[in-house]
């Protein structure tokens, strides 16, 4: 087999504004190929990450590369198989959409320009407006097209799809699956969890500053845990069970979800020896796997 191909790569990546520490040692590999998703609560570091790979900002130590160049020597070169969306977009205002994109291809003198009216097209643009009449989310849209224009290797995405509505999130899903295909490397930033297990073949999460966790999508799709969501007649009927396979219950008056990892079977076997009103067996949602990274870790309750 081929040996895998970094197309980016962190090493210690770590960044201090002042005194605060926004990176804290972070070491991340995104292989050539995969759609890459990187989240994390507020104020986690996503912005500062991603400016660091660009090279609009400098780590405090550590090092990062892109299609194995340093970020900090080689920006120029790396802009050029980069294509680039800021979590927020600013144009000049009075120009029209057509002279944006333009002036945005005019640096990439080989691009095919053919993809401009494409995008234009499949965005649902008016190439005639001027960026002051613009919505925000057609402002988003002009810069989602700015970042494909030169058909780069890399795409490199803070919040994507913030402002855009359900439809054109599907185009924009659609357009990352194209590229995908055609072996190009996304890496973007978001807060929606659901886009990860869409969109997403493997995802990293960043806590204040520092990688919490990097799985693939499939494996965590494949994690044996499921819910037993079950209904007593009564709160003061909820009997105490305890199992080491019970990883996590959850209590919502009369209603007990508990988290079993592994086989139900003997976990069930103990639940229904008491009354009870209703069983159901539920597969967490990624989401709910992922608020696990998410959140800071409280002690639990009674289980
Ligand atoms: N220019 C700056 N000067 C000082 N502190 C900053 C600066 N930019 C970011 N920070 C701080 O660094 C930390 C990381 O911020 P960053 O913008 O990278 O987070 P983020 O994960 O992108 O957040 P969000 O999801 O809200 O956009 C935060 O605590 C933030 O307040």
């Amino acid at each position: 087999m081929v040996g895998k191909e970094n197309v980016i790569c962190m090493n210690d990546l770590t960044k201090y504004y002042g005194q605060h520490q926004a990176l804290d040692r972070l070491n991340l590999e995104v292989e050539k190929g995969t759609v890459y998703g990187f989240i994390g609560p507020n104020g986690a570091g996503k912005s500062t990450t991603i400016r660091i790979l660009l090279g609009l900002l400098k780590p405090t130590s550590g090092s990062a590369f892109i299609l194995g160049k340093d970020v900090i020597k080689k920006g120029a070169v790396i802009r050029r198989h980069v294509g680039y969306l800021p979590s927020e977009v600013h144009y000049y205002e009075r120009m029209k959409v057509r002279d944006v994109l333009n002036y945005a291809l005019s640096f990439y003198p080989d691009a095919d320009r053919s993809r401009l009216e494409y995008y234009l097209d499949l965005f649902e643009v008016d190439p005639k407006k001027r960026v002051k009449n613009l919505s925000l989310g057609n402002k988003k849209k002009v810069a989602i097209i700015q970042s494909l224009l030169h058909d780069p290797d890399l795409l490199i995405l803070d919040e994507p799809t913030s402002g855009l509505d359900p439809l054109m999130q599907g185009v924009f899903f659609n357009v990352l699956k194209e590229e995908k295909e055609k072996g190009k490397t996304i890496f973007f930033s978001t807060h929606i969890l659901s886009e990860v297990e869409k969109i997403c073949d493997r995802f990293a999460i960043i806590r204040q500053g520092q990688i919490v966790a990097t799985k693939d999508v499939e494996s965590i799709r494949k994690q044996v845990m499921r819910i037993l969501k079950v209904e007593y007649p009564a709160q003061d009927r909820i009997p105490h069970i305890e199992h080491e396979q019970i990883v996590k219950r959850e209590v919502h008056d009369h209603i007990v979800r508990y988290y079993v990892q592994g086989k139900i079977n003997e976990v069930l076997r103990q639940i229904v020896h008491d009354e009870l009103n209703d069983i159901r067996v539920e597969e967490p949602s990624i989401e709910e796997i992922f608020m696990d990274y998410y959140q800071p870790k409280e002690p639990e309750g009674g289980k």
